[in-house]
């Protein structure tokens, strides 16, 4: 039903296994010992979150945050807003930030400078989706699953107005749907 709106699959279901295994299995090699605290940004993190923990084999823990910058469709306001906070402490902790795309780098940037500002030992990024030519601040994610041009995407987390978070894959919406109403 979703997928007569997809104009184009970007990266599909099998394609994001193969990234979520690649990327977890270069985790657990480089935080050896660390026991690494993920953090997830909600709510686009979900889908990747869930599938790349699978693939890490360490003890880690993971954590949510709610953080959002876009408003109202598929521009960004430029003003990044914390609206559920931590429960925990990241002092001293090996932190990972979990994110499904980073685009301005804006809210990469908000998150990891307060992270480090609480004391984070060391605060990395990993993100199934990069998107370099969207950027206002620089920004470079040292975990990337894939680097897209500089199209607005949907789905396995990324949403157009709340909708397409569900899908399995990663796409770009026709445009009859951005003409609705
Ligand atoms: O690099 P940026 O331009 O800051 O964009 C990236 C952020 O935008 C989206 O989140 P959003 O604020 O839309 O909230 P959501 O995860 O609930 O969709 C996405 O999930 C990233 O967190
Ligand atoms: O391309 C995108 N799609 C959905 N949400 C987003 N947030 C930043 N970039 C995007």
């Amino acid at each position: 039903m979703l997928e007569k709106d997809i104009e184009r699959i970007l990266v599909d279901q099998d394609e994001i296994i193969e990234i979520s295994k690649r990327l977890g299995k270069q985790i657990t090699e480089d935080y050896q010992n660390k026991k690494p605290l993920i953090i997830g940004l909600l709510n686009g993190c979900l889908p990747f979150l869930a599938e790349l923990i699978k693939h890490i084999d360490l003890y880690c823990e993971y954590e949510l945050m709610s953080v959002q910058s876009y408003h109202g469709g598929t521009k960004s306001v430029g003003n990044v807003k914390i609206t559920k906070d931590l429960d925990i402490s990241v002092e001293n902790r090996h932190v990972i930030i979990a994110e499904d795309i980073v685009d301005t780098g804006r809210t990469i940037n908000v998150v990891k400078d307060l992270l480090l500002y609480r004391g984070a030992a060391s605060v990395e990024v990993v993100t199934l989706l990069d998107k370099p030519a969207g950027r206002v601040e620089p920004f470079i994610p040292k975990y990337i699953g894939v680097t897209i041009p500089k199209l607005f995407v949907v789905g396995f987390g990324l949403d157009y107005e709340g909708f397409y978070r569900n899908t399995p894959y990663v796409g770009i919406l026709k445009e009859s749907v951005y003409n609705k109403d």
